[in-house]
């Protein structure tokens, strides 16, 4: 079975409150995007996980993926399987790619096996592995809050509008990102601005890691005005970063000031 991983952005993101258990409770909009990785899974007569692209930090038995089949091998009786993942998006990237590998490693077990596991068990499974990972077993355009795990509708629509992702190949980590913020209440409802035009976002839907990394690593500052100068109507840094994005009302000369980037139109809805 093959699928393919792919990366998400956040539209807005709020970090809102230190929880007891030392994460923090964030409101924020998970939006799919087109670049992915590809991630095979087959029968096989002993369990096995490799991976080819971009060299991942930690050895097999450390991967999220197998991790995820050896989460559901405790409750389920699963048969051997070789795992094959193709990675091509970048880590430390506030695209959640690693998250997506393992939320779509427990939808393909689902699937090779008929396991019948629901939509909601597997979003259970999803996020022992991580926050962001449960988005990924529905993979639809959501607003989430608590650890990013909780999930409710959003009426925002980006369809037709073009996505660039532009990632300056500065590795981030998380642990570190949420380490350099203070948490605070925000002022205005992401929600109820992200029903309004997305011209009208500008300086209104924050991500509140941004003003940390921009003074650590004033580059990624950098690509967000040069974003807003090519003509994006919105622009931030997704996640803990380092990647940034602009939404676009067309194609534009992006190619030209930015060899290395990214491009989709807003397809998923
Ligand atoms: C920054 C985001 O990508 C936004 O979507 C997510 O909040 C991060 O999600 P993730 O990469 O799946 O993170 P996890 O693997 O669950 O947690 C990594 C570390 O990030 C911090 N963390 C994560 C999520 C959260 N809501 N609060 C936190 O403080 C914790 O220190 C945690 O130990
Ligand atoms: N399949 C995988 N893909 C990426 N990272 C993985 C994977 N499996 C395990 N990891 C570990 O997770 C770490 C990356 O986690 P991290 O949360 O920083 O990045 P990410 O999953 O790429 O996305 P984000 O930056 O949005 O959180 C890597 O350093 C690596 O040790």
């Amino acid at each position: 079975m093959l699928v393919f991983p792919n990366a998400k952005i956040n539209i807005g993101l709020n970090i809102v409150e230190k929880r007891p258990d030392g994460f923090h409770n964030i409101e924020s909009c998970f939006y799919p995007v087109g670049w992915s990785d590809a991630l095979e899974i087959t029968l096989a007569e002993t369990f096995s996980f490799h991976a080819d692209g971009i060299a991942i930090p930690g050895n097999a038995e450390d991967n999220l993926c197998t991790k995820a089949y050896q989460m559901l091998r405790r409750d389920f009786q699963l048969t051997p399987v070789k795992i094959h993942l193709l990675k091509t998006v970048p880590i430390g990237a506030g695209l959640g790619g690693g998250s997506a590998d393992a939320a779509f490693t427990i939808r393909a077990l689902n699937q090779l096996f008929e396991l019948n596991i629901s939509i909601a068990e597997q979003e259970h499974y999803a996020r022992q592995i991580g926050s962001d990972c449960a988005f990924f077993i529905r993979n639809k355009p959501v607003y989430c809050f608590e650890k990013g795990d909780q999930f409710d509708n959003i009426d925002v629509n980006i369809a037709g509008k073009w996505i660039v992702l532009v990632n300056p190949g500065i590795h981030i980590s998380t642990v570190d990102a949420y380490s350099g913020v203070v948490a605070k209440r925000s002022t205005e409802n992401l929600r109820t601005i992200l029903r309004e035009p997305i011209i009208e976002w500008r300086g209104r839907v924050r991500n509140d890691f941004e003003a940390t990394l921009f003074k650590k690593y004033p580059l990624l500052e950098e690509v967000k005005e040069k974003l807003y100068s090519l003509g994006a109507e919105y622009a931030a840094m997704s996640g803990s970063g380092s990647t940034l994005f602009g939404i676009f009302g067309g194609e534009q000369n992006l190619k030209q000031h930015f060899p290395d980037f990214r491009l989709w139109q807003g397809f998923l809805k």
